[in-house]
């Protein structure tokens, strides 16, 4: 059975800069109008109710707008900021507004993986619409037929081990023969505890003072995929 890849977006396939410099702020700017247009659609509906009751139950708009703004501005990964987030990026990347930024060695890699019969899966904190426009929008062109599938938060926190166990039953795999890539130490520790293998994807453009010692906390740490061997 060949090792399924299971990567993390944001700081290990693409950059962080393109997610906090271009994403952010284009769903921050987009969010009133969208709210104004599309607030009644059911899709959209369910996600705004959700922030409301979370926030004391405020029915107003324009105020669960400032809310998600303030999230966007904290880097909450909210589940339901990261599905309004996705929608009003899939406006972006169809009007090519933008492209989605994939580190050349991550293009490379996830290529041949894929060619050597490697099984492809991505789990972010972007909603799972939201990856696959990543994706399929990528400044490489089309990557998502290198994947077969795709979990965001609504598998469970990153840092909870229990949604790594989920995804190993999802996909039908030992956990040990899955291989979890992140850039964060908390997530990787939680993939552990689950039974995965990990790397720590430590990119200079993203993380200039290198994670050495303890601040690794044992996992096996890269600067690029050209150094992972699954
Ligand atoms: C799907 S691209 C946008 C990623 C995003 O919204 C995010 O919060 C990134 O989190 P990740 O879990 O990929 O580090
Ligand atoms: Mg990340």
């Amino acid at each position: 059975m060949k090792t399924t890849i299971l990567t993390d977006i944001e700081g290990t396939a693409g950059s962080i800069s393109f997610v906090r410099e271009v994403l952010f702020p284009y769903a921050r700017r987009a969010l009133p109008r969208f709210v104004r247009e599309h607030g009644k659609e059911p899709d959209v509906r369910r996600w705004l109710d959700q922030v409301a009751t979370e926030h004391g139950a405020v029915c107003d708009d324009a105020v669960i707008v400032e809310v998600l703004q303030g999230w966007i501005d904290e880097d909450r990964k909210h589940t339901a900021l990261k599905a309004l987030q996705g929608l009003m990026w899939s406006e972006g990347y169809r009007r090519e507004d933008f492209t989605a930024h994939v580190y050349p060695d991550a293009v490379e890699g996830l290529r041949r993986w894929h060619a050597g019969g490697h099984p492809l899966a991505v789990y972010s904190s972007g909603s799972v619409p939201a990856q696959k426009m990543f994706f399929g929008h990528s400044d490489a062109g089309d990557l998502l037929p290198l994947f077969e599938a795709f979990f965001d938060t609504e598998v469970g926190g990153k840092r909870e081990a229990a949604s790594y166990a989920r995804i190993a039953t999802r996909l039908g795999h030992e956990p040990g023969s899955i291989l979890f890539l992140s850039d964060v130490v908390a997530e990787l520790d939680a993939a552990r505890e689950a039974g995965l293998r990990t790397v720590l994807v430590d990119r200079l453009e993203d993380y200039p003072q290198p994670r050495t010692g303890n601040a690794c906390n044992g996992h096996l740490r890269v600067e690029s995929f050209d150094a992972i061997t699954p």
